[in-house]
């Protein structure tokens, strides 16, 4: 059944800005922040935890049959650093959030990560593994690339996004009469 109401992924290397982009966005457009991390620990999703990264290991069909019932509906913003396990099906909008090398540093070290973990999240950023990720799991036309480097990069994406969700909204939810 066709959605009434798009679903976007807001994803990139952690520390880009994904959070409080899908914060304003959801206050912006009414669709809802799904935190994909949250989602994992409240239902149940992961399959154990990696001691040495201090992260969760998501069992990822788990993940997705517990979220499939809401997301197939339509209107979320899935915020997640990862975005090739969502089906194209379900995703109308992939947004990559970019950031330069040392305004991520500055606020990836303001998290006590591991060095480990800073270096590989860096790493990511730097080599853009997100942003390909994302181009070879959805066609081009849909995936975004936007720069998260300033507070006034935060309002001017959540203004494009409203645009294009109000587009959407227009031009492809099916008529409701
Ligand atoms: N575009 C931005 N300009 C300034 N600060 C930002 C920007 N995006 C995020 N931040 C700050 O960087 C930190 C990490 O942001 P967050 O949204 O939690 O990232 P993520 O969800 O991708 O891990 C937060 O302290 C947030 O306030």
């Amino acid at each position: 059944m066709a959605r009434s109401s798009p679903n976007i992924i807001i994803t990139g290397t952690p520390g880009v800005g994904k959070s409080t982009h899908c914060e304003q966005l959801a206050e912006a457009t009414g669709l809802k922040h799904m935190s994909i991390n949250q989602i994992v620990k409240d239902r149940n999703c992961a399959e154990g935890f990696d001691d040495e990264l201090k992260s969760w290991i998501v069992d990822e069909d788990k993940l997705l049959d517990a979220i499939e019932d809401e997301v197939k509906d339509g209107g979320y913003i899935i915020d997640w650093h990862a975005c090739d396990i969502f089906p194209e099906s379900w995703i109308d909008l992939v947004v990559v959030l970019r950031c330069d090398t040392a305004v991520l540093y500055d606020r990836l070290s303001g998290r006590k990560y591991s060095p480990k973990k800073l270096e590989e999240n860096m790493d990511a950023e730097i080599m853009q593994v997100l942003l390909d990720e994302a181009r070879e799991g959805f066609a081009e036309e849909i995936v975004v690339e936007l720069q998260s480097n300033t507070i006034e990069d935060v309002d001017t994406n959540v203004e494009r996004i409203k645009t294009w969700v109000e587009n959407w909204t227009r031009d492809t939810a099916p008529a409701t009469s």
